[in-house]
């Protein structure tokens, strides 16, 4: 598995110029022509961390989890952004290092992942490991200062953990912000001196160690996974002679950078798993002896500025080219891969070691190796103390200048002491001066400032201004755009009214002309009239002998005349009209002439409109006449209305009483049958009692004593009989009278109804329809009729008869008289009828209440004789019953039908009298 290369072009920073790094797609080169590097991704400047942590670091992490080996290498020029995607700079802009601390612990607590079905895992441990090498030396960066044992530390090799730094600080993490934190204060103790070849950051790498130890399924050994993050030094200096920078800066300072390039030049060039690289070359190759061509699954990231020497963009993209064609062998580092790779190195070493026992070349070697391991410590401490001999000696000459300057200023510094008088004076002058100046800037800025602000109120004020003259224009323009609608509205309303006026006008001076036409007949008409006038005034003039009173008639034509003309405008012409004197005259005469004539005829005329006047006014004094007597005698007549009205209401009054009557009749008739019925019952009773005791006479009674009981029986049915007999004969009698009574009534209502048609008949209204005859409404019942009644049928017999002559006698002379009544009712023709009319309704009406209520009666009368014969016939029926079971039981007594005592039959009664009836 090669080790993949992504790339992160970083934002320009301090004004560093426009780009030159030639991009194609996810490949750059520094020249068009390339050679181009193909990335397996390309991060560009707007990129940011997390975009590179989600792309390209989360994956890696992943893989961490599932038990391999996997290592970030962060490289670039120096200020190409490689501190910033590892840490970061605030807590906002986090780097990768801290997001995988935060990935790594929000995993190991997911129960998803841990307690996944097919790989159950617990008990998560992860340690962490930070190193710095500079200048060849390993600086523990989490080691305490002030803790025993310094912060350099060596390497060390041993079977289980490969070469490693010996006695490094390894802490175990709780969670991310402990992770954090010492991360955190592991980059604070990063060297950050700065020698003459740039700052130790351009020199050094830092070198992350995440262990992660996990137990997975049922195996007890756990596996063990490693996340190495290197941030590897600048680049830059790949494009110097190795020997050059020796000479230049020391054997030590880019050694770990020489030392690198030939290390991946070697496993570029060599593919194969049976290769034989040389990882002894610096320190740093030395602890990433896996992660490069080993068991390590390695990205690495190689960050860009963005504007950059092409030079040295060069030879990174060769380096990083020969980086992407290294080939690694990861496994999943369970306790199997774990022990076997112990296993390997364990004899390794024990070769080693039996190398250095025995006289064997191999142990020569080592011994070489170890020699060759000394000179180069030596060598290194060499380059250290030499840079540090450099560094004191720069130093030491620095404080030499400073001295001699120091001297040669103490000898001028008493020349300078009175100049610095003078000098010091001359500044505190310009000092005040420069004071003066300033206060005066300070008073124009204020002055300026004050008058920007006067010009910003004073134009807000104008801008506010121009907004309301905006508000009002467009108000106004929304009125005028109103109004121009509304005169539009008016234009047209004129133009109809203008249309309507223009039709109006062409009527007018059509009328103007009839007018005028008319006026001008007018004039006409009135010049005739004035001839006349003129003609009868001259007459008038003649025959009051001149009298000045009857005025001029020639000034009044003429006056007439200018008038005419003055009103026609001069189309009447006058002359034409009124014609000369003589023409004038002849109409005088022939008007005089005629006068006489029209005089005699209007008083004919007179006198016979006087006749007629006369006439009418007798007529109408005999209409009113007639008028004034109708009226009485409709007045007559409501009266005797009135009278009858009060009559029926009497009438109606005694009927009631008569019902009431008969209803308490009814009800005695009831309870006499009742007593009479409960009487006979006892009797009944007793009798059979005493029949039923046997032929004895009871409690020794004789047989005198039980026809007295019987005697007495019967007698007091026949009282009680007899007493009914005389109610209902009492009461049949009232009711005779009361029925008389009515009778009488209703002969007074015949009376006064035959009155009235007399009187209306005399008065010669005999075309009023009277309603129907008395004849037709006479009692038919014999027993009702009355010998008035009979009377008075007789005598509507015979006026009935009267009429019919008369009408034949009408016939017969023809119509003179029907002619005058007609007249004479022409006038009140309204009334008349109206009269005719109610007289009509109320007669009709009368009499069929009348009619009504004696039918009533009669049916009344009806059912009470009824009941009472029906009573008769009862009382009679039983009473001749009763009598003879009397006579039966004086038989079985001996008695015979008179209550004589019969021969031979035994026994009697005693005189005790009848028990009384038993009271139920
Ligand atoms: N992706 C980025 N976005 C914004 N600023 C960045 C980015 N990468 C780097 N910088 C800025 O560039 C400057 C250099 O970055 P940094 O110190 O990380 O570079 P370096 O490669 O670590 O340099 P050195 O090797 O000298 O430490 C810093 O000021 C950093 O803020």
């Amino acid at each position: 598995m090669n080790i993949d290369v992504v790339g992160r072009i970083r934002p320009s920073i301090r004004a560093e110029g426009s780009g030159n790094i030639v991009i194609d797609g996810h490949r750059i080169a520094a020249q068009s022509k390339g050679p181009f590097l193909n990335f397996s991704y390309l991060h560009h400047k707007d990129a940011g961390n997390y975009d590179v942590f989600k792309h390209s670091v989360e994956n890696l992490l992943d893989l961490y989890m599932a038990g391999f080996n996997v290592c970030l290498l962060v490289m670039g020029e120096s200020e190409a952004g490689k501190s910033f995607t590892v840490a970061g700079e605030t807590a906002n802009k986090a780097g990768v290092a801290p997001m995988v601390f935060d990935y790594l612990f929000s995993r190991l607590a997911e129960e998803k992942f841990m307690a996944d079905t097919k790989v159950r895992r617990h008990s998560p441990t992860v340690t962490l490991q930070m190193y710095e090498v500079y200048n060849e030396l390993i600086k523990d960066l989490l080691q305490v200062p002030g803790v025993s044992g310094g912060a350099y530390k060596d390497l060390t090799e041993s079977a289980d953990k490969g070469v490693h730094v010996k006695d490094g600080t390894s802490v175990t993490l709780k969670d991310a912000s402990d992770a954090n934190s010492h991360f955190r204060a592991g980059m604070g103790r990063r060297t950050e001196t700065t020698t003459d070849y740039g700052p130790a950051s351009n020199n050094a790498s830092t070198i992350l160690n995440f262990d992660l130890e996990m137990t997975v399924g049922d195996n007890p050994q756990p596996n063990k996974s490693r996340f190495t993050i290197v941030e590897l030094p600048g680049l830059e200096k790949l494009t110097d002679d190795p020997t050059d920078l020796r000479q230049r800066e020391g054997a030590s300072l880019s050694k770990a950078l020489i030392a690198l390039n030939a290390t991946v030049t070697s496993l570029a060039h060599n593919p194969y798993p049976d290769r034989v690289i040389n990882y002894s070359e610096s320190k740093l190759t030395q602890l990433l002896r896996e992660e490069l061509g080993g068991n390590f699954k390695t990205r690495a990231i190689l960050c860009l500025k963005p504007h950059t020497d092409q030079r040295n963009l060069s030879s990174i993209l060769t380096f990083c080219t020969r980086v992407s064609q290294v080939k690694n062998f990861p496994l999943i580092n369970d306790s199997f891969a774990q022990n076997l790779i112990t296993q390997y190195r364990a004899r390794i070493l024990d070769l080693q070691h039996q190398g250095g026992v025995g006289p064997s070349p191999m142990s020569k070697i080592t011994n070489l190796n170890d020699i060759q391991e000394t000179i180069r410590q030596l060598q290194t401490d060499n380059l250290r103390l030499k840079d540090e001999n450099e560094r004191l000696r720069n130093r030491y000459d620095s404080v030499q200048n400073k001295f001699g300057n120091m001297a040669t200023t103490k000898t001028d510094l008493s020349q300078q002491l009175l100049l610095t008088e003078e000098e010091k004076l001359k500044v505190s002058q310009s000092l005040v001066e420069m004071q003066i100046e300033n206060n005066k800037l300070r008073e124009e800025a204020e002055a300026t400032k004050f008058e920007l602000n006067n010009k910003i109120l004073l134009l807000q004020r104008a801008v506010m201004e121009a907004e309301n003259e905006r508000d009002r224009s467009v108000k106004g323009a929304r009125f005028a755009k109103d109004r121009v609608v509304e005169m539009e509205k008016d234009r047209k309303d004129l133009a109809d009214e203008y249309v309507v006026l223009k039709t109006n006008y062409l009527a007018l001076v059509r009328e103007h002309d009839k007018e005028t036409k008319k006026n001008e007949e007018l004039s006409i008409e009135v010049l005739n009239l004035v001839n006349a006038k003129a003609a009868l005034m001259k007459k008038l003039l003649i025959v009051s002998g001149g009298d000045s009173n009857v005025g001029d008639p020639d000034a009044e034509i003429s006056r007439v005349k200018a008038l005419v003309i003055k009103n026609s405008s001069g189309r009447v012409k006058t002359d034409e009209i009124l014609g000369t004197q003589t023409d004038r005259a002849n109409v005088e005469d022939s008007l005089f002439n005629n006068k006489k004539r029209y005089d005699k005829d209007l008083e004919r005329m007179k006198q016979d409109h006087g006749d007629e006047f006369r006439k009418f006014e007798s007529k109408l004094t005999t209409l009113q006449k007639e008028l004034n007597d109708s009226r009485n005698l409709a007045r007559d007549r409501q009266k005797k209305m009135a009278e009858m009205n009060a009559s029926l209401i009497v009438l109606r009054g005694d009927k009631e009483q008569l019902e009431l009557l008969n209803n308490r009749l009814q009800h005695k008739v009831k309870d006499l049958g009742e007593d009479y019925r409960s009487r006979l019952i006892k009797y009944v009773e007793d009798i059979s009692e005493y029949v039923d005791k046997g032929s004895g006479i009871p409690d020794g009674r004789s047989a005198t004593q039980m026809r007295e009981y019987m005697d007495k029986m019967v007698k007091d049915i026949t009282r009680s009989h007899k007493e009914r007999e005389e109610q209902l004969s009492k009461a049949a009698q009232q009711y005779r009278e009361r029925q008389k009574h009515l009778i009488h009534k209703y002969e007074e209502l015949l009376i006064h109804y035959r009155y009235l048609r007399l009187m209306c008949e005399q008065r010669g209204i005999d075309d009023l329809d009277m309603g129907p005859d008395e004849q037709e409404i006479s009692m038919t019942d014999s027993e009702m009729t009355s010998a008035n009644l009979r009377e008075i049928a007789r005598l509507k017999t015979e006026l009935s008869k009267a009429k019919h002559n008369a009408s034949n006698l009408k016939t017969k002379f023809g119509g003179d008289y029907g002619e005058d009544s007609g007249r004479v009712g022409d006038m009140p023709a309204d009334s008349w009828s109206m009269l005719r009319k109610q007289l009509r309704e109320y007669t009709l009406n009368t009499q069929q209440q009348l009619e009504e209520e004696r039918a009533r009666l009669l049916s009344e009368n009806t059912s009470l004789k009824e009941q009472l014969r029906e009573s008769q016939d009862y009382i009679e029926r039983h009473l001749i019953r009763y009598k003879q079971e009397i006579v039966k039981l004086r038989r079985k007594l001996g008695y015979d039908e008179d209550g004589g005592l019969i021969q031979g039959v035994p026994g009697g009664y005693s005189d005790r009298g009848p028990r009384r009836p038993r009271r139920k």
